[in-house]
């Protein structure tokens, strides 16, 4: 993707959307990390806007519920407040959620699919193998973790195959899903359809990361594996084509990376 000419020039925001306090064993592939400690992450969408005449775009959509995370999938504290809800973050930048008509999903779990419903005219661009998975996914409905599903949330699930099933646009690989977007899918990653976003800016190629990894500097700079993945050698894999092609990586659960983007990217300064 390097190679190809800057043709399209977008602006990314984040959008925090909640908090999870999350354990450090994730951010590392269990046999390498000694760390046991929660650790406060953030819950992150991304917005992206055309600095050319186009619209804007959604990446993820946070989770449904503080409360219905802890309960259903069995983890720790998770936090909202009503700086951090989709509609005060869509309004610093001047929108409505009606105002969005493209949400890319990176995946379907539970912090990254629960924000859905909201956007009422939204299409939701996601990986037909994702969606596949997250519906019969392959564990015991009993299973008392991850709410039975392995952290996909059976109600977001159940909102995309219906009611908003005329509005889901299925893809199968990667797509170029708008001038300077393109979706790229790198199967049995994080979930069986994860996908990143590759983005053009002025500035070059940030590619949005879903939870391929977790941590840039240690995943992706130290090539230590995240945790929480499908297939070892396809992580890996992932890891080494991302860092080759991106020059800004944005991460969905790293403070300290996503403060560098607080102003946008570029920034606005
Ligand atoms: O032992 C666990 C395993 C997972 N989780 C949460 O489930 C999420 C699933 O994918 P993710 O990578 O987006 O982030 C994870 C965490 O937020 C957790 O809090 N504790």
């Amino acid at each position: 993707m390097k190679e190809l000419m800057q043709r399209f020039d977008w602006r990314i925001y984040p959008l925090i959307v909640g908090e999870a306090d999350v354990p450090q064993v994730l951010d590392a592939f269990w046999s390498l990390t000694r760390e046991k400690s929660l650790v406060s992450v953030p819950i992150m969408a991304w917005l992206l806007m055309p600095m050319f005449e186009g619209e804007p775009i959604l990446v993820d959509t946070g989770f449904r519920d503080a409360d219905r995370c802890m309960k259903i999938q069995g983890l720790g504290p998770h936090r909202m407040n009503p700086e951090w809800t989709l509609e005060t973050q869509l309004s610093k930048h001047g929108l409505k959620p009606e105002d969005i008509k493209t949400v890319i999903l990176t995946h379907l779990h539970y912090d990254h699919a629960g924000g859905c419903a909201l956007l009422s005219h939204a299409k939701f661009i996601i990986q037909r193998t994702e969606l596949q998975a997250a519906a019969a996914p392959m564990v015991s409905p009993q299973l008392d973790f991850g709410g039975g599903a392995l952290f996909y949330d059976r109600k977001d699930i159940a909102d995309l195959i219906d009611p908003l099933w005329p509005r889901v646009q299925l893809i199968e690989g990667d797509e170029e899903v708008a001038p300077g977007v393109t979706c790229v899918l790198f199967a049995n990653t994080h979930t069986p359809g994860s996908q990143a976003v590759y983005v053009q800016t002025s500035r070059g190629n940030a590619v949005i990361l879903g939870d391929i990894a977790r941590k840039v500097d240690l995943n992706i700079n130290k090539g230590i594996p995240p945790g929480l993945f499908y297939d070892l050698e396809a992580t890996y894999r992932a890891m080494k084509q991302i860092k080759k092609d991106a020059d800004f990586i944005l991460p969905s659960h790293d403070y300290e990376e996503v403060r560098k983007y607080s102003k946008g990217l570029p920034s606005e300064e």
